[in-house]
């Protein structure tokens, strides 16, 4: 880095989505969620330069969210960019440690959604400052520099730093041609639009065939309703699709153990590659004992799962086959990619978490990390996709023939536009005025 950046003010923006009016993003659980993000940006002595960040919420509680980035901001406020970037571990360590914050977790719930959004706020400035889009920068890191963006704690029983060091040093010398067919060919992805609880039977079927048309592999859709409701979306979504394409189910927690054992003995007739999220993402003897018993169909999970802690744990007790990283739920980059190593040491493929408002953007980043420099794999694994509010970013994705291609300009893609700040800005940018008078 050439230059010295102080990061002078640490600004928040409450920003809701509407969503709920379409029942865009409805599950069994989440019946009308508002995408919304508590939004960060960090300014610096120098203007051009500013870092920004999101957590990922679905409405009420997002002023928490603001809040808790505001309680951490001043263990940024001041500081430079290098004096963090000279070993990102340490800043890692030190803004999930503050004594007194610390107890409001540790490392979950609300504060370490806050520790996301600016986490990945100093990552998104660190790679405009490089220049580089955030995949670039830790592509371009050399090993040793990976390991130290990693805090090792708690979770040195499923993998140390040397071990992480071996399996970045085995796929150093092949990162360019990974990186030459992200570029041609992108990284593969599934959808699920066509598959939202609240949607007509109509509304899916025409969303089916346009998924089919613009090249998607895999299909979600979402289940743990009524049993008997659930079979006959997945007989539709299957009459439409056929049996060529992968058909995941999502059940986003609405089972109890043996509930989710029993419905999915009658759903595997519909052939699901995953069941995602079938229990409380805390119960990991829960998962363990539901994926034992609906074999070969895969246990996906992690957009609720709070920790690297929890994901070892998850790991190691084979209570997961897909790994569900989220960008935001857990701390933002650093935490990401020790999950990315542990997953790659334990063979289990990486399929992020996204949709929401940002997510696609984020995740798009963190799998082709995992790609260039940790499982250098990109077999069984696909990035989410939904096709929600990417219009309102600087530098939303692009999706060609079913896959995400490389994103190009410097940082994390995840600045909105100032407009949709201020309209969507709750409760008093335009969208809400009006809606709120409406009410
Ligand atoms: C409320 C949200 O839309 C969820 O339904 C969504 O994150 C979902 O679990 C997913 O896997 O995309
Ligand atoms: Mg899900």
């Amino acid at each position: 880095m050439k230059q010295t950046i102080t990061i002078t003010e640490v600004l928040t923006k409450d920003v809701r989505f509407p969503t709920s009016d379409e029942l865009d993003g409805s599950d069994a659980m989440n019946t009308d969620p508002d995408y919304s993000a508590a939004y960060v940006i960090l300014k610096t002595d120098h203007p051009e330069f500013e870092g920004h960040g999101l957590t990922f919420t679905i409405g009420r509680g997002n002023e928490l969210c603001v809040a808790a980035i505001e309680s951490l901001s001043h263990l940024i406020i001041g500081k430079t960019l290098e004096s963090f970037t000279e070993n990102m571990g340490d800043f890692w360590k030190m803004i999930t440690g503050d004594s007194q914050l610390r107890w409001l977790g540790p490392e979950k719930g609300v504060i370490h959604l806050a520790t996301g959004a600016v986490v990945n706020a100093v990552w998104d400035l660190y790679a405009k400052v490089e220049g580089k889009p955030l995949w670039k920068l830790i592509a371009d890191m050399s090993p040793e520099e990976f390991v130290r963006c990693v805090d090792f704690t708690y979770i040195t029983d499923a993998i140390t730093p040397e071990e992480a060091l071996k399996i970045l040093k085995s796929n150093e010398a092949t990162k360019q041609e990974r990186i030459d067919i992200l570029l041609k060919d992108g990284y593969p992805a599934y959808t699920t639009s066509a598959g939202w609880l609240g949607y007509s039977d109509d509304k899916m079927r025409r969303l089916c065939q346009e998924a089919k048309a613009e090249g998607f592999k895999h299909m979600k859709i979402k289940v743990g309703s009524d049993l008997q409701d659930d079979m006959r979306r997945a007989q539709i979504i299957r009459e439409e699709i056929g049996n060529d394409l992968q058909l995941m189910m999502d059940a986003n927690q609405k089972w109890d153990v043996d509930e989710a054992i029993e419905n999915m003995a009658s759903l595997k007739k519909f052939n699901p590659y995953w069941i995602e999220e079938p229990t409380s993402p805390d119960d990991i003897l829960g998962h363990a004992k539901i994926a034992r018993a609906v074999a070969p169909i895969k246990v996906a999970t992690g957009e609720h799962c709070q920790n690297r802690v929890m994901f070892k744990q998850l790991i190691m007790a084979d209570a997961l086959q897909i790994c569900q990283i989220d960008s935001c739920r857990v701390g933002g980059v650093n935490e990401i990619l020790a999950i990315l190593l542990m997953a790659a040491k334990y063979k289990v493929p990486v399929c992020p978490h996204a949709g929401g408002v940002g997510l696609c953007e984020y995740v798009q980043h963190l799998s082709m990390i995992d790609y260039i420099c940790v499982s250098a794999t990109m077999e069984d694994r696909i990035i989410e996709y939904v096709d929600h509010l990417h219009e309102h970013f600087f530098d939303p994705v692009v999706i060609k023939n079913g896959a995400y291609m490389p994103p190009q300009q410097p940082g994390y893609s995840i600045t909105m536009k100032p407009e949709s700040l201020e309209t969507y800005s709750f409760p008093n940018g335009e969208v809400w005025t009006k809606k709120l008078q409406k009410a």
